[in-house]
């Protein structure tokens, strides 16, 4: 069978871009050896967020402690999960529809390499002028003994019964998220890292008080921890470490981060060129072999690892293949966000970055000061804003239950450039967070 692009994967790094071709008249293919629409939809994103619905709402309930609520109202797990099948399982047969409507074709089965222009799938072989590597990732195992006894994240997010106690070997983004879940599901908490800090990558101060607020809910850390063996000794898993620390408990989660999927595709015989980070692309997303790209987790690039970006990127080259650019990708500003309790969000230049720089200047707005009344008591919500030298909004940091919110009310302001004269010409519901912020940030700006 021939077609004009093929994508290896059915994830947001694939189909976003499958859709704009097939609705220019492009013949697409997508091969997938597990589940439409791949890991954020089944095993990442959706599922998580679904679950932490009670967490967050027990969280808010905790605001008011003492102010008027008391927490009276406990997780049911196994229900819970229940309806976490029933949302969640349908959904890569609602996606394969909804690609079906466009005449993509779905091909089931491992894909790999005869040449630079043919695949096989499951002993049928496949032609295209064009092929996107969009195989995302999978999580990582640790080198060390013991590691078959550990779970991973899809393990946590079909968890039937929540564990008394469990360890995350990891205080990244997955360890630390599960971590919020599992202890206001119940579960005894023990966060193993070898880091001295969680979440590498968000403000320091802002992950201390993260980190702080998660012990005082009775979560255990342990920084400077390098785990180098995992036992088992009836119904309990010990994580011994090199410092000579052993922890225990009833289920261990390596949340060690994930590696990319580029194995078995006899990549290197075409000549795409890979390393540890993944696939090998230049500005235009293009591979060490022109006619093939890549797209999402599987591309060795220091662009955050998220569905927004994979849905970027794959946008990006159905442009490319349709000629609509010819322009190297320019990724606008890119927010994140960690689902802890509260929660923490990144956009932009960060404080880090700021510190280190004449060019910029960081200034606080303590959000919870100002704006308790709007944001449910919380009483944590704090911005750290990043400004040039032409006092333009470049960067934020984020604390509190409605940063995932406002983080996205900083997009436009960051990516157009607005000045004080453009929010002040712009009218917000109130009373609201998302009309207090630029409300705050106005006062800021040129
Ligand atoms: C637990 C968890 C929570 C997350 N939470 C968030 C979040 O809150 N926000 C956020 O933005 N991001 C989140 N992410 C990250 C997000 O899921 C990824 O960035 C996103 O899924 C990347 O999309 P992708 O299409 O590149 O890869 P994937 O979605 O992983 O898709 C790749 C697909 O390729 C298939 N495949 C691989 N190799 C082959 C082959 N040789 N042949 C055929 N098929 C193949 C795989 O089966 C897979 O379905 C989370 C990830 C995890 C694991
Ligand atoms: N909210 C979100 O956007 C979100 C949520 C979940 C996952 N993700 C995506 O998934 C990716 C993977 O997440 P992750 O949490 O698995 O990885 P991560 O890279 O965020 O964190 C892994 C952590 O494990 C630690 N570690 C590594 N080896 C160790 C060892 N031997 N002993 C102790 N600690 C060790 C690292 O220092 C790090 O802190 C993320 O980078 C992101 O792209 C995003």
């Amino acid at each position: 069978m021939k077609y004009d692009v093929i994508f290896i994967g059915s994830g947001h790094a694939a189909w976003h871009g499958a859709q704009e071709l097939a609705r220019a008249g492009k013949r697409v293919a997508l091969i997938e050896q597990e589940k439409v629409s791949g890991t954020c939809t089944n095993f990442g994103c959706n599922a998580k967020i679904l679950l932490d619905g009670p967490a967050e709402l027990l969280h808010h309930l905790h605001n008011y402690h003492g102010i008027g609520m008391n927490d009276a109202v406990n997780i049911v797990w196994p229900e819970l999960m229940a309806y976490k099948h029933q949302v969640i399982d349908p959904m890569d047969e609602a996606m394969a529809q909804i690609l079906a409507v466009d005449d993509i074709d779905i091909i089931f089965g491992h894909a790999s390499f005869v040449d630079a222009h043919t695949i096989t799938v499951n002993d049928d072989t496949y032609t295209a002028d064009n092929f996107v590597l969009a195989m995302g990732q999978r999580p990582a195992k640790l080198p060390v003994t013991g590691t078959e006894l550990t779970h991973d994240s899809k393990d946590f997010l079909d968890l039937p019964e929540m564990p008394k106690s469990m360890i995350m070997i990891g205080a990244g983004f997955i360890g630390m998220e599960f971590a919020s879940i599992a202890q206001a599901a119940g579960s005894d908490v023990t966060i193993v890292e070898y880091a001295d800090r969680a979440l590498a990558n968000f403000d320091a101060d802002y992950t201390n008080r993260v980190v702080e607020l998660m012990t005082a809910k009775g979560i255990k850390f342990a920084f400077n921890n390098a785990v180098e063996q995992i036992s088992q000794d009836g119904d309990v898993f010990s994580v011994k470490t090199a410092q000579g620390n052993t922890f225990q408990a009833d289920m261990v989660f390596d949340t060690t981060g994930r590696v990319p999927n580029t194995d078995d595709m006899n990549l290197a015989s075409i000549g795409v060129e890979t390393n540890r980070g993944g696939v090998v692309v230049n500005d235009h997303m293009q591979t060490s072999v022109a006619h093939i790209y890549a797209s999402g987790d599987v591309v060795a690039k220091t662009t955050p690892r998220l569905t927004p970006t994979a849905t970027f990127e794959s946008l990006y080259i159905a442009d490319v293949l349709l000629g609509q650019t010819t322009a190297a990708i320019a990724y606008p500003a890119v927010p994140s966000v960690t689902f802890t309790l509260p929660r923490m969000a990144q956009i932009g230049v960060s404080t880090a970055e700021a510190a280190d720089s004449d060019e910029y200047n960081v200034y606080d707005i303590n959000f919870a000061q100002l704006g308790m009344f709007a944001s449910h008591h919380d009483t944590e919500a704090k911005v750290k804003i990043v400004l040039n030298q032409q006092k333009q909004l470049v960067g934020a940091a984020l604390i509190g239950d409605a940063a995932p919110e406002l983080v996205n009310t900083l997009v436009p302001i960051i990516n157009h450039k607005y000045t004080k004269a453009d929010l002040n010409k712009t009218i917000y519901a109130f009373p609201t967070p998302s009309a207090m912020l630029p409300m705050l940030l106005a006062n800021f700006l040129a």
